[in-house]
C-alpha cells in the first residue's frame, strides 16, 4: 500500500515545525513511524529527525552569497536547486516505502515561496502523482480569532487548495491557548460568523470605519462556504499533543477522498495534457513540413526531383523542374559515355563564367575595402 503524504503548509510561526515534532513522536508511540522530509532550508534547528533534510544538499547562506540574494529569493533558489533532484527523493522514497504508512513533509513559513514557485509545484505534483498527497494547513488559533483575520488566513487557505488541487485538512494548533470550537462554528453556521463580525465592528469602532470592510468580509464568508465544505477540520494542540488521533483519523478520510476522486481527476488531466502534447508536436511537424515545402509527400521522391539542381534557379517553380519548352523528345536515349561528356562540358563551361562573376565582385569589394581603410589610416 502507498504511503500517504502529508505536506505541512502553514504562515509563518503557526507552529508547522512543532507540529511535525508532535505528529512524529505520537506516530512513534503508535509504533507507526513516519518517513520525515524537511523543505525548510532557512530553519536553524530540526527538532526531528529528518530522512531527508533539503539543509544536507543545499546550504541556504551560501545561496545567499552565491547569487547575492534576499532572504526570501535564496529560499525560492534553494528550492529550485532541491525541485532538480525530486524524481531521486521520490526514488529513495518509494523503495523503502513498504517499512513506513507516512510521508510527512515539513516547509519553509513563508509560504509563498514553496506554493507560488514554480519549484513547490513541481515538488507537491512529483508527490502527488506517486502517492496519496495531503496538504495540512496548519492556523494560529489565537491569532485567527478575530473575524477579520480568520477570514483572511481561510482565503489563504483556499488559495492554496486551487493552487494545489489536493484534499485538505485545516489544523486549528494551539488549541491549549485558545479552542478551535469558535472557528469550528464560524466555518459551519454563516449567521453566527456574521453575528461575531457585527460585534467585531461595534467593539472595535473607533469611528473611522465606514463599514466598507464589514460588507466585504460578510459577502467573502458567504463565498467561502463552498470551500469550507470540501474541508476537514481539526483542532489540535503540538504542546500537549491533543486532538493528533482525531488528525490522524482525517488523514485517512481525505486519502480515501483522494483515491475516490483526486486521482482519477488527476489521471484525466494528465491524459489530456499527453493528448495536448500530442497534437502541437504534430502541428508542429506539419508547420515544419509545409515551411520545408514537403506539401505531406513522402520525402524520398522529393529528394529525387529536387536533386536536379543544374537546371532550377534558387527560388523558381517552387523546387519543381520545369521543362525547356524547346527542350525536344520528352527522353532520347544515348551512350552512358555520351551522356556524361555533354554534362561535364555543360558544367565545366557553366562553372567557369561562375567562377569568373564571383573572382570579380570579390575582387571589387576586396579593392574598395581596402581603399577605405587607407583612407581610415590616413584620417587617423
Ligand atoms: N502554546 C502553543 N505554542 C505553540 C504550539 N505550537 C507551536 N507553538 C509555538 O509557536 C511558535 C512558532 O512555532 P514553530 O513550530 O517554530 O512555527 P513554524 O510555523 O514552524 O515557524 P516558521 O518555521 O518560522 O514558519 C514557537 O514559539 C512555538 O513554541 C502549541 O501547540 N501551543
Amino acid at each position: 500500500m502507498s504511503p500517504a503524504t502529508v505536506i505541512c503548509i502553514g504562515m509563518a510561526g503557526s507552529g508547522k515545525t512543532t507540529f511535525m515534532q508532535r505528529l512524529n513522536s505520537h506516530l512513534h508511540a503508535k509504533k507507526e513511524p513516519p518517513y520525515v522530509i524537511n523543505l525548510d532550508p532557512a530553519v536553524l534547528k530540526v527538532p526531528y529527525g529528518a530522512n531527508i533534510d533539503i539543509r544536507d544538499s543545499i546550504k541556504y547562506k551560501k545561496v545567499m552569497e552565491e547569487y547575492n540574494l534576499g532572504p526570501n529569493g535564496a529560499i525560492v533558489t534553494s528550492l529550485n536547486l532541491f525541485a532538480t533532484k525530486i524524481d531521486q527523493v521520490i526514488l529513495l522514497v518509494e523503495k523503502r516505502s513498504e517499512s513506513f504508512l507516512n510521508v510527512i513533509v515539513d516547509t519553509p513559513g513563508q509560504i509563498e515561496c514553496f506554493i507560488w514557485s514554480a519549484s513547490g509545484a513541481i515538488i507537491t505534483e512529483a508527490f502527488a502523482s506517486t502517492f496519496p498527497t495531503i496538504i495540512a494547513y496548519i492556523v494560529d488559533t489565537p491569532r485567527s480569532s478575530s473575524p477579520t483575520t480568520f477570514i483572511s488566513n481561510m482565503l489563504y487557505a483556499c488559495s492554496i487548495l486551487y493552487k494545489t488541487k489536493l484534499p485538505m485538512i485545516i489544523v486549528f494548533n494551539k488549541t491549549d491557548v485558545q479552542s478551535a470550537d469558535f472557528a469550528k462554528e464560524w466555518m459551519s453556521d454563516f449567521e453566527v460568523f456574521q453575528e461575531a463580525l457585527r460585534h467585531d465592528a461595534e467593539v472595535n469602532d473607533d469611528g473611522t470605519s465606514s463599514g466598507y470592510m464589514n460588507s466585504l468580509v460578510n459577502s467573502m464568508s458567504l463565498m467561502l462556504e463552498e470551500f469550507y465544505s470540501q474541508l476537514d477540520v481539526v483542532g489540535v494542540s503540538a504542546y500537549t499533543g491533543d486532538g493528533f488521533d482525531e488528525f490522524l483519523d482525517a488523514v485517512d478520510h481525505k486519502v480515501d477522498e483522494y483515491n475516490e476522486f483526486y486521482k482519477a481527476e488527476r489521471e484525466r488531466i494528465i491524459k489530456d495534457k499527453e493528448e495536448e502534447e500530442k497534437a502541437r508536436k504534430e502541428k508542429s511537424i506539419l508547420k515544419l513540413m509545409k515551411d520545408l515545402d514537403i506539401k505531406g509527400k513522402p520525402v524520398r521522391d522529393e529528394v529525387d526531383v529536387l536533386s536536379d539542381t543544374e537546371s532550377v534557379e534558387a527560388g523558381e517553380n517552387d523546387g519543381e523542374v520545369a521543362r525547356d519548352e524547346d527542350e525536344g523528345p520528352l527522353r532520347v536515349y544515348t551512350f552512358p559515355e555520351d551522356r556524361a561528356g555533354e554534362v561535364t562540358a555543360k558544367t565545366d563551361a557553366d562553372l567557369q563564367a561562375r567562377y569568373q562573376q564571383a573572382f570579380e565582385s570579390t575582387a571589387k569589394t576586396a579593392s574598395s575595402l581596402t581603399a577605405e581603410s587607407i583612407a581610415r589610416y590616413i584620417n587617423q
